[in-house]
Parts: C-alpha cells; sequence; structure tokens
C-alpha cells in the first residue's frame, strides 16, 4: 500500500492525520477558506485508494443504482443493497468521513422514519454521517436526524430522486427560482445540517448561497464558488462510458486503459501466452 505524504492527508486538519475526518474539520475549513474535493464510492478498492490519497470525505452515493447496478435512475435502490456498500467503504478507510446517501423512499414519509434510516446507516452501515435531497420539505428530517446526534448533509438544486416533479435533468435556480435555492439552503442549515451539496444550480446561485451559509456548500455543476466540490469517481476517472454530464471532467480514462488489459489478456490466452513459466506451479 502507497502511504500518503503527509501534506495530503493533512491539509485538512493542520495536524498529523491520526484520526478520521469530522464534521466540523470541513467546515473549519471553510472558515480557513480550504477547498476540498468529495467523491464517490462504493467499494474497497477505490475507498482505500480515495483515503490514501487524501479525500477528505467520501460518498456511498445512491448514485451506486446507476454506477453499480445497471438500473436507469437512482429510484429503484434500497437501503438493502446500499448498506453492504456503505460497510465496504468504512472498513477500507481510515482518514475519510464516510457519508451514506439515504435512497429514495426510505425518509420520505416524516422525520419518524427518517431518523429510522439514518440510524441503520449508521448501526450497520458504519458510517459518520448521512445525506438527503430535498430542502424545506425535509427540514423536520434533517431536524430529527441530528437531534439524535447523527451528522446530516442536505442535497439541494437539481435532486435526482425527484426528476419526475422536476422535469427531467435540468439545471435549478435560474431567474426567480434563485429565492428558492436561497430558501433551500437557509431552511437545511437551519434545521442543523453540516454541509449542503449544491447540484446543477447557476455558479452566481451557487455563490450567493457559499457566502450566505456558515456550513460548506459542495458542488457538482455548480461552478468554482462552492466550498468543495464532489463528482461520481467513474465520471471523474473515466471509467464511465458515453456522454458525461457538462459538470464533469475527466482526469483518467479508465474505460480505455481497462479495455486495452482485457484485450491483451485475451490474446494471451488465445495465443497462448498467459500463463507463462513463472504463473505455473
Ligand atoms: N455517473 C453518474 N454521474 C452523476 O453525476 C450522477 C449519477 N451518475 N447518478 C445520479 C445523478 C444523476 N445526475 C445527472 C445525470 C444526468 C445529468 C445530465 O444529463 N445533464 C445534462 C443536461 C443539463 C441541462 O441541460 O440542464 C448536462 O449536459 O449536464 C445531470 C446529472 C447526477 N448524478
Ligand atoms: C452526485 C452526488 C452528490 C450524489 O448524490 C450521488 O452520487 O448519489
Ligand atoms: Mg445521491
Amino acid at each position: 500500500m502507497v502511504e500518503p505524504t503527509p501534506t495530503e492527508v493533512t491539509a485538512l486538519y493542520g495536524g498529523p492525520a491520526t484520526r478520521r475526518v469530522r464534521t466540523r474539520d470541513l467546515i473549519a475549513a471553510k472558515e480557513r477558506g480550504d477547498r476540498w474535493a468529495m467523491l464517490t464510492s462504493y467499494d474497497q478498492y477505490t475507498a482505500g485508494i480515495f483515503d490514501q490519497a487524501g479525500i477528505p470525505a467520501l460518498l456511498v452515493g445512491d448514485s451506486a443504482a446507476n454506477n453499480v447496478f445497471g438500473y436507469e435512475t437512482t429510484l429503484p435502490v434500497t437501503v438493502d443493497e446500499l448498506l453492504p456498500l456503505v460497510r465496504a467503504v468504512v472498513r477500507a478507510t481510515r482518514h475519510t468521513l464516510v457519508v451514506g446517501d439515504l435512497p429514495f423512499g426510505s425518509y420520505e414519509e416524516g422525520p419518524t422514519q427518517a431518523l429510522r434510516t439514518a440510524v441503520r446507516f449508521m448501526k450497520e452501515g458504519g458510517c459518520h454521517a448521512v445525506k438527503l435531497e430535498g430542502g424545506r420539505r425535509c427540514a423536520d428530517q434533517i431536524a430529527a436526524i441530528t437531534g439524535a446526534g447523527i451528522p446530516v448533509m442536505a442535497h439541494i438544486g437539481f435532486t435526482p430522486q425527484s426528476e419526475h416533479t422536476l422535469g427531467g435533468y435540468r439545471v435549478q435556480g435560474r431567474g426567480d427560482t434563485a429565492e428558492k435555492v436561497l430558501a433551500d439552503a437557509r431552511a437545511v442549515a437551519g434545521a442543523g445540517a453540516f454541509a449542503v451539496v449544491l447540484e446543477m444550480v447557476p455558479g452566481e446561485v451557487a455563490k450567493r448561497v457559499t457566502a450566505e451559509l456558515a456550513i460548506p456548500t459542495v458542488g457538482i455543476g455548480a461552478g468554482p464558488d462552492t466550498d468543495a466540490q464532489v463528482l461520481v469517481w467513474q465520471d471523474m476517472a473515466g471509467l464511465r462510458t458515453g456522454k458525461a454530464p457538462r459538470f464533469v471532467k475527466r482526469y483518467a480514462d479508465l474505460a480505455g486503459a481497462l479495455t486495452e488489459a482485457t484485450r491483451r489478456f485475451a490474446d494471451e490466452v488465445r495465443g497462448g501466452d498467459f500463463p507463462a513459466t513463472e504463473h505455473t506451479f
């Protein structure tokens, strides 16, 4: 295992990485004006790499629906499908704060259902915080969960679980509707969220929210002025093929590398070059 260089993992604490990042470290980073990166992770190997590379917060997203299970949307994925992935990511990490994403249907009924699901994520998943989608309409759920001592990351703007209400994958908060995003941001902060994801909102709106709130904003398609940025890891690393959303930047071509490796393996098996004597007992 490659050990992290001290600066990578200590950037957020200002001290040696002897413990996990806590929510208050992320709030303190905002107070210092330090930006940070979040990625999704759904498995042991990526979680270990991101942890060692100095990513202070990982999200086991309900986007596992798309990126692990192959569903068309995030709507079908269940708590029982997500919890084993949460456990794997927690087991594989030492430094990063692990956030579990509450799936569609597991918190909308009200504070009682939301708290019950959040408790399952903490007890059975072992994560350190939970995330849920919704602004003003979820303030009571956020208050109930944080009231039980569980940190909550909120998620406003474009919320994929409500795509059928929002009319597809669209930017939220253009023109007059900017005030709605502001009202949602105030509501989740007031309810006790420790951070808020802003998905697909105009950069100017994200900038206003970031300036007004004391808690960190985590942008995805929200421009450069949020306190943090999050991407789905397969988008960031180019493992996902096909057209990516405009907010994605590819930092590697894992799909290309894996295709090439796979072809060589298959070729060598067909040609009798693998296994060689060194692979043989
Ligand atoms: N791989 C992956 N990446 C994601 O960012 C992601 C998921 N999966 N699954 C759950 C949600 C769904 N998300 C999505 C999916 C599609 C668009 C999209 O098609 N955006 C277009 C249209 C934007 C517009 O015209 O307003 C784009 O070009 O960005 C955006 C966010 C974000 N999340
Ligand atoms: C894109 C992020 C914010 C998310 O909610 C997910 O991956 O599920
Ligand atoms: Mg999600």
